[in-house]
């Protein structure tokens, strides 16, 4: 028998929640896996606020790869007093960060899957309000306007919601990214806030690959939303391109970032691509 509690706004904006559903978030901490081009993340409906989410530990378990769930991030789902959803992200290290552009597109799949919206999601994030639409598993994330990219000598660095150096890779297919990548993110200037560090080779006028080492993994992702975000414009930036819609070939599939140029800022910046539910299972 499913009794069905009628909360007030503030618990369910939307859908009320089952009893059954309610139960199995109390008793047991229910978990979602989904995965963006390779980029995957432990996601939680944390609208009744019952997750321990001060406790860096709980959330490194919970993304080990051996003697937990596995995972690059673990994202909460939230309720937002007038937003569809409120979006918290962290690290697998457990600690809270920036903005995840894959991680954003997943949570648009998982509120989908909740039945929270239809096929389209306005949410909150760390660097503020986002727009995006659902159809099937393709998850179009508009991102933060871009007004600011520091082009040097040997590298590009912007933030696109998370901070990205960019810098090309001739030999991309067989470098030690570990270690070229570990350099750079705990090197000067990054030092201990460090920077997400992405490596691109030129494949044609519109398609790059990219590889990245990821702060907060401390290694290498199969792929980067706000990474390739940021190579998509620094391309653009370097006049690699005259697109303004780019393919980004990663290790764990293909994204596209498009976006309009207006005096220098880039806006109406989009990430798309797949975004997929893999298992779920109790904590
Ligand atoms: N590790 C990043 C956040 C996640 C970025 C990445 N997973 C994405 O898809 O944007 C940082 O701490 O800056």
């Amino acid at each position: 028998m499913n009794v069905v509690f009628n909360f007030n706004d503030d618990l369910t904006s939307h859908k009320p929640l089952e009893y059954s559903y309610i139960c199995s978030i109390i008793m047991e901490q229910k978990f979602y896996k989904y995965q963006g081009t390779g980029n995957d993340f432990v996601m939680i409906d944390n609208r009744l606020q019952t997750f321990d989410k001060n406790n860096t530990k709980l959330i490194a378990s919970l993304c080990d790869r051996r003697f937990g769930i596995g995972g690059d991030g673990l994202i909460l789902l939230e309720n937002h007093n007038s937003l569809d959803f409120k979006m918290v992200y962290y690290n697998a290290d457990g600690n809270e960060s920036t903005m995840c552009g894959n991680g954003g597109r997943c949570l648009v799949a998982f509120a989908k899957h909740l039945e929270i919206i239809k096929n389209k999601a306005t949410f909150e994030a760390v660097d503020g309000l986002h727009n995006a639409t659902i159809k099937d598993d393709i998850v179009s994330l508009q991102m933060q306007d871009v007004d600011t990219v520091n082009t040097y000598k040997t590298h590009v660095f912007l933030n696109t919601g998370s901070p990205h150096h960019v810098q090309f890779e001739d030999d991309i297919a067989n470098f030690d990214i570990r270690t070229k990548g570990a350099k750079i993110r705990y090197g000067a200037p990054y030092h201990t806030e460090g920077t997400n560090v992405n490596f691109v080779k030129k494949l044609s006028d519109n398609a790059f690959r990219v590889r990245t080492y990821e702060r907060g993994v401390e290694g290498e992702t199969l792929s980067c939303g706000t990474g390739v975000t940021a190579v998509a414009i620094a391309m653009h930036v370097l006049n690699e391109t005259s697109n303004t819609t780019v393919d980004l070939k990663v290790e764990g599939g293909t994204l596209q970032v498009s976006f309009n140029v207006e005096d220098g800022i880039y806006k109406n910046v989009w990430l798309i691509g797949p975004a997929k539910f893999v298992f779920e299972g109790t904590i």
